[in-house]
């Protein structure tokens, strides 16, 4: 497993040898020792399934904010989708944005640490994203950002066709309260 640190202090791309054979395939999906070698400590409390009807989906861009504050290990286990951390941190990388494409056949997984904030778009039909939570969801507690918010101007590979009511609402940078 090899993690890269991204343009984002503290994202890394997650990439696992896939060792294929007769009956298919395996990779490992999360190594502590390999995450604590990198200086990341990351217990995970909760593991989430997301599974999306349409191509052209868009969840995001969802955060907590202190001390709810959550990491997550976000891995794409049927189809591909295009995965996108925002630096909600304060301090000169504040709204700047990262996107990676995810896939089940490239089995890579993109790792956020606290204070980003996180979507996705699906490139796929059917496409299926498990995420590991490094703090649990607190209902009361779920905030986002606005996924065309032209303070971010993130280059979606395509415009979203189906989004919740929610997702359509959230504020953008400059609203954030
Ligand atoms: C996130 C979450 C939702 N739910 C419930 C609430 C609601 O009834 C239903 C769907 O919730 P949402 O619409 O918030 O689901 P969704 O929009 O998929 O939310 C997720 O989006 C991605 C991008 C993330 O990064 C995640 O952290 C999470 O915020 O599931 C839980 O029970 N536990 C959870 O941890």
């Amino acid at each position: 497993m090899r993690l890269t640190e991204g343009d984002l202090p503290g994202l890394y791309l997650v990439e696992s040898p896939v060792h294929a054979d007769a009956r298919g395939s395996f990779a490992r999906a999360w190594c502590r020792d390999t995450f604590r070698a990198a200086g990341i400590d990351f217990d995970p409390v909760q593991a989430n399934l997301s599974a999306n009807t349409a191509r052209h989906t868009l969840r995001g861009l969802h955060y907590q904010d202190p001390p709810y504050a959550e990491a997550k290990l976000v891995r794409c286990v049927a189809g591909r989708i295009w995965d996108v951390a925002v630096d909600l941190r304060p301090g000169p990388g504040y709204g700047r944005w990262q996107a990676v494409e995810l896939s089940a056949e490239r089995a890579n997984a993109l790792f956020l640490p606290e204070g980003l904030a996180h979507g996705f778009l699906t490139l796929t039909p059917g496409a299926v994203v498990l995420y590991h939570m490094g703090a649990a969801h607190v209902p009361g507690q779920a905030r986002g950002i606005r996924w065309d918010d032209p303070d971010l101007a993130i280059a979606w590979p395509a415009p979203p066709e189906v989004m919740s009511e929610a997702d359509r609402a959230w504020p953008g940078l400059a609203e954030r309260t």
